[in-house]
């Protein structure tokens, strides 16, 4: 579990006082995430999720509560944020910034069938279509720049076999990423982390994807990529599933129709989405933060994810030809 900084009733009892909520009655520490401290709070007006933010700042963290209020009143489902009762989003708790979010109801869908994967991605072109307006623009920090400042902090702890791979799909994508192919591709918010633990189900039905907290501007496509790489996937393996990736398609085309430049960097995408979580999972990995229980999660997958999209073959994306 990743609880780093600790939250008691005693420590909300006057904090609560600035939000319309009433008195809080309980808190508990959410034992799943490793970015974030996260805690169920029970108050007056009803359960609410509380989030202590250690790696995020003031400035940047706006972007994504705004953006979580601008996609609910869209009705996209997502956890709304709670303003204080001077408008504010994010406020100071134990020296961080903190904010509370309505709680979503149901739990993960862990094993996926081809229905949810239709469901999510019906939700996530909604998102995209109805974020694509929304007035702060914050790049995606996992992207390029994150990338050439990362790689050399875990190169060291691999094997030259290991490094090759890590390099050259690097240098793939440098080049990917200026080329005209590339700067054609629709773009806007995107969520970027949305893996089966960042979305809620009641049975069949979808109740919310959350965890907004990796969102940032980038392709579209490179968002779909990265959830397909989860949803779609053999969990062992890592190969995708063909059901539930044409599932997933389908669903999100009949909704946002693809582009053909879109089809043309569709394998590409599913790389850099594997890439960028095999990265960072090394990082982790190699360089753990402190936490009071924390087991960082397995860089392997994300590399045989990677072999595997190199190697392809991957099912095509539908398209609609202009
Ligand atoms: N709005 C919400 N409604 C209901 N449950 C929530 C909500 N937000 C978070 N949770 C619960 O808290 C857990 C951890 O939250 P979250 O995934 O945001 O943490 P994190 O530290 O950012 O994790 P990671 O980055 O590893 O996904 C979730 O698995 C979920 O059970
Ligand atoms: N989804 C990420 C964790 C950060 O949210 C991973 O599985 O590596």
């Amino acid at each position: 579990m990743a609880v780093f900084t600790s939250v008691t009733l005693d420590d909300l009892q006057e904090w609560i006082k600035q939000f319309s909520l009433g008195q809080v009655s309980a808190v508990r520490g959410i034992s799943s995430g490793i970015e974030n401290s996260n805690f169920f709070i029970t108050t007056e007006s009803g359960e609410y999720v509380l989030t202590i933010f250690e790696n995020l700042s003031f400035e940047q963290l706006p972007f994504y509560l705004k953006l979580m209020k601008h996609l609910a009143s869209r009705g996209v489902l997502v956890p709304d944020p709670v303003c204080n009762q001077q408008g504010e989003l994010v406020t100071a708790l134990h020296g961080k910034p903190a904010a509370i979010v309505s709680k979503l109801e149901g739990s993960s869908q862990m094993s996926p069938l081809p229905v949810h994967c239709a469901e999510v991605g019906a939700m996530l072109a909604k998102m995209h279509l109805a974020a694509a307006d929304f007035s702060i623009r914050q790049k995606n920090l996992r992207a390029a720049e994150w990338r050439h400042a990362t790689v050399p902090d875990v190169l060291p702890f691999l094997d030259a076999e290991k490094q090759h791979l890590l390099k050259a799909e690097v240098h793939f994508q440098d080049a990917l990423e200026a080329s005209p192919l590339y700067r054609g591709l629709p773009n806007g918010p995107v969520h970027a982390d949305l893996f089966r633990n960042n979305v809620m189900f009641d049975g069949e039905r979808l109740t919310g994807f959350f965890d907004f907290y990796f969102a940032g501007c980038d392709t579209w496509i490179f968002d779909v990529a990265v959830t397909v790489n989860d949803w779609c996937i053999d969990i062992e393996s890592g190969a995708l599933d063909d059901a539930r990736t044409l599932a997933l398609l389908n669903a999100y085309h009949s909704v946002r129709p693809f582009t053909e430049p879109e089809a043309l960097v569709w394998q590409a995408m599913l790389r850099a989405g594997a890439l960028r979580f095999w990265l960072s999972r090394l990082y982790d990995f190699y360089m753990p933060r402190e936490a009071e229980m924390l087991t960082p999660h397995d860089p392997g997958h994300f590399e045989r994810i990677l072999r595997l999209r190199e190697t392809g073959p991957v099912p095509p994306l539908p398209y609609f030809s202009a």
